[in-house]
């Protein structure tokens, strides 16, 4: 199941600057490895924001929640889900 999810990353300006650092190197390392396995296939930086647009490759809604809910910058973000279907246009499909 392929989702498009929305990530906007609202760090509180008064966080001590040593979790902030610690909070977003863990949290590359958790995007780095689910990347690799193949369930977060495409991360891109939104021009001007501290946000990205994802995919996600999972079983299950419930997967996706998981795995949403475990990153590290989870408390400091909101997210928007966007369920993908595939489209009758697409020439791969
Ligand atoms: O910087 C971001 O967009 C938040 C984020 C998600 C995965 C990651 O490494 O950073």
């Amino acid at each position: 199941m392929l989702f498009h999810v929305r990530m906007d990353v609202r760090i509180p300006n008064d966080l001590d600057p040593n979790v902030r650092a610690e909070t977003v190197a863990r949290e590359k390392a958790y995007s780095q490895e689910l990347q690799r396995s193949g369930k977060w296939p495409e991360i891109w930086r939104i021009v001007g924001e501290y946000s990205n647009f994802s995919i996600f490759d999972v079983e299950s809604n419930d997967e996706l929640h998981e795995i949403l809910s475990g990153l590290p910058l989870f408390p400091y973000m909101d997210i928007a889900v966007t369920p993908l279907a595939t489209h009758p246009s697409d020439v791969k499909a």
